[in-house]
C-alpha cells in the first residue's frame, strides 16, 4: 500500500461523506426521531447485522446501555448478535436465516425499535428480522447502502448510504449510529 493508494482511500471516504451530507440529512433526522421517540416512550432498541455490521450493532447497543458522551441513565439497547448459544442453536435447528428474527420474536414488543444493518440491504437474516419486527408492530429502521436492496420494501425508513463499497458504507453507518446516540443523549440533562 503506497501513499497514493492510502490517499485514494481517504479521498473516497471524504467523497462518500460529502454525498451523505448532501443527500441524507433529512433521513438521518427522521432516524433520530425514531430512536428518541422509542426511548421517550420507555421502549427498547434491538439491533442486528452481520460481520462488520454485527460489530456496529454491538457498538451502538453499548452506547445505549453503557454511555455515549453524557453521564445519563442506562438505556435499553440490545444487540442480537452476541448470545452465541442462541445464535448457534437457532442456526443449527432452524437455519441461519432465523437467527435474528427468532430473537426479535422472543424480545420485541410493539413500540420497540428494530435497527437492521446491511450494506447490501439483502442479507436474508436481516430481511427475516424486519418481517418479524413488522408483524409484531416494532418500528423498523434500516441502515444500508448500494440501492438499498430488498430492505427498501421491508422497513419504515431505509437510510441508504450512497456508495457501492462495503467499507465506505460501514464507515458512514457508524457515523450515523453516533448521530443517533447524540440525539438520545440530548434527551437528558
Ligand atoms: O466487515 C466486513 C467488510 O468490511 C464484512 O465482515 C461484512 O460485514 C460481511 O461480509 C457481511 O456478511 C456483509 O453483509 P451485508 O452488509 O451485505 O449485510
Ligand atoms: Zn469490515
Amino acid at each position: 500500500m503506497n501513499k497514493i493508494q492510502i490517499l485514494n482511500e481517504l479521498k473516497d471516504h471524504q467523497d462518500t461523506l460529502q454525498k451523505v451530507i448532501d443527500t441524507l440529512s433529512g433521513d438521518i433526522e427522521e432516524a433520530c426521531e425514531m430512536i428518541t421517540s422509542t426511548i421517550k416512550s420507555g421502549n427498547k432498541v434491538l439491533l442486528a447485522g452481520n460481520g462488520g455490521s454485527a460489530a456496529d450493532a454491538q457498538h451502538i447497543a453499548a452506547e445505549l446501555s453503557g454511555r455515549f458522551v453524557k453521564d445519563r441513565k442506562p438505556l435499553p439497547g440490545i444487540a442480537l448478535t452476541v448470545d452465541t448459544s442462541a445464535l448457534t442453536s437457532i442456526a443449527n435447528d432452524y437455519g441461519y436465516e432465523h437467527v435474528f428474527s427468532r430473537q426479535v420474536e422472543a424480545f420485541g414488543k410493539p413500540g420497540d425499535l428494530f435497527i437492521g444493518i446491511s450494506t447490501s440491504g439483502n442479507s436474508p437474516g436481516i430481511l427475516a428480522a424486519f418481517e418479524s419486527a413488522k408483524k409484531l408492530e416494532l418500528k423498523t429502521l434500516g441502515l444500508s447502502g448500494r440501492d438499498g436492496g430488498k430492505m427498501n420494501g421491508l422497513c419504515q425508513l431505509n437510510v441508504i448510504v450512497p456508495s457501492n463499497i462495503t467499507a465506505r458504507i460501514q464507515e458512514m453507518h457508524i457515523l450515523i449510529g453516533h448521530i443517533l446516540c447524540t440525539a438520545v443523549d440530548n434527551l437528558f440533562e
